[in-house]
């Protein structure tokens, strides 16, 4: 429960609110005819892009090429269910939303069209509720709606971010990095619900962790677990 006695929740956006998995592949076939391609039915694991490494290794900066292209954050088609939702849970009494995303390193194009995505189809309203992050475990709520099936606290894959684009600074740089994250809290505030997506519907989730299945699915009553009763 967040301080005020409402219920705060954070929702990712690609998989969750916007179909990231779609448009990745139809633009990939697209620009890539020839290339082997993956059925969305036979994804698995989160990347994409690592699952295409398997196949073959030049098809991992093949793939990512199509996200990383200006357009493609922006047009990304909402989830079917997703805008209503997002709008009737911010009316709820008690109930704050957030949107909680993580941008791609190639980031020239990315952050600036998850702005302009939730503004074209959430409202301006929505834009002051956008939060990005590259570590989510930081971030403080009660519930977490998103589609990764592991979120890693301590900025396990962010720092390793921070850590590959300064190759080359002395130890102290990297210090100096790390220091703002040391003691971040190694449990998460939120519970997370696990939003399915190709590439985790075949997971066998162990109790107690929940998820929700589509925007059709009774997310209302995974709020309402989460309210003190009166
Ligand atoms: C499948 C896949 C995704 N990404 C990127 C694309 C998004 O910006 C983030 C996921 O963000 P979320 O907040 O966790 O939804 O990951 C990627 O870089 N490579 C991939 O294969
Ligand atoms: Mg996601």
């Amino acid at each position: 429960m967040s301080g005020s006695g409402s219920v705060r929740v954070l929702v990712d956006m690609d998989g969750v609110l916007a179909d990231f998995e779609g448009a990745l592949l139809r633009k990939y076939r697209e620009r890539y005819p020839g290339e082997p391609f993956i059925e969305l039915s036979e994804r698995r694991g989160f990347l994409a892009r690592d699952q295409y490494r398997q196949i073959s290794p030049e098809l991992g900066p093949k793939l990512s090429s199509v996200y990383e292209s200006p357009g493609f954050f922006l047009d990304l088609k909402p989830i079917s269910g997703a805008i209503e939702a997002m709008k009737e849970m911010s009316n709820l009494r008690n109930t704050e939303v957030f949107l909680c995303t993580s941008p791609i390193l190639q980031y020239e194009h990315c952050v600036q069209e998850k702005f302009l995505w939730v503004e074209k189809h959430l409202g301006a309203e929505f834009v002051q509720r956008l939060i990005l992050t590259r570590d989510k475990t930081i971030v403080h709520a009660d519930l977490l709606i998103d589609d990764k099936d592991s979120i890693k606290g301590e900025s396990a894959e962010g720092i390793q971010g921070l850590h590959a684009s300064v190759k080359g600074e002395s130890a102290e740089g990297i210090q100096g990095l790390h220091a703002p994250v040391k003691g971040v809290q190694a449990s998460p505030s939120w519970e997370h619900i696990l939003f399915t997506c190709c590439h985790n519907q075949h997971l066998q989730l162990q109790p107690p962790q929940r998820r929700l299945q589509s925007w059709a699915d009774d997310w209302r009553a995974i709020l309402d677990s989460k309210r003190r009763p009166n």
